[in-house]
């Protein structure tokens, strides 16, 4: 059975351990670095991406989680995790995890419409994927190696980059399951990879 572990510093961590259950694979909450060990794949939730960063600097996550990823273990984050995972924030010198090759604006939507809904036509997801975007980012700009997966009035709102996926919503928020099916696919194509 293939493992999926949520970074659970911060954010909205009980709700991705639901979806990731309803897949079949097993859920486990991240508090410390050397549960990455036991791990097939990392989610990275949404919740407010300076603080998560902070707190992935207490706890000494940092090389850790950019370890995980370089072995080609897939890593997923949503909204925040999106933001984390990038290796340019428009607006700030410092990006954080710098795991995809795209820059991104944070509270990309305006601070009025802070959360809304729209249906998506994903990539490998699906035609009709409800979105839930709460205070979201977009993609500004991806490297050639990113495929965009979805887009939002022409914003880039969701992408992969091999092993790598984010979104600028929240596909843990519905009962809409295609989105973690995909990753959980993800997860269980590198666990063979891996181990050939
Ligand atoms: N729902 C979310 O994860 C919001 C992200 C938040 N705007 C940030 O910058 O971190």
């Amino acid at each position: 059975m293939n493992t999926i572990g949520v970074l659970a510093l911060q954010g909205a961590v009980r709700e991705h351990i639901r979806s990731i259950e309803a897949t079949g694979a097993k859920a486990v909450e991240i508090k410390r670095k050397e549960q990455l060990e036991a791990i097939d794949g990392l989610i990275l939730p949404g919740g407010e991406s300076t603080t998560m960063r902070r707190l992935i600097n207490s706890y000494d996550f940092f090389d850790a989680i950019q370890a995980f990823g370089k072995q080609g273990k897939p890593v997923f984050g949503t909204c925040a995790g999106l933001i984390l995972m990038a290796n340019e924030i428009e607006g700030q010198g410092d990006s954080h995890l710098g795991l995809m090759n795209m820059k991104v604006a944070r509270n990309a939507f305006g601070r009025q419409v802070a959360s809304f809904e729209a249906d998506l036509k994903v990539t490998h997801v699906g035609d009709d994927f409800n979105a839930v975007f709460i205070r979201a980012p977009y993609i500004l700009e991806a490297g050639t190696e990113v495929e965009v997966l979805a887009t939002y009035q022409e914003r880039a709102v969701a992408a992969k980059q091999g092993h790598y996926l984010c979104t600028a919503f929240h596909p843990e928020l519905t009962d809409d399951n295609r989105f973690i099916e995909y990753f959980a696919q993800m997860v269980e194509q590198s666990k063979k990879t891996l181990a050939s």
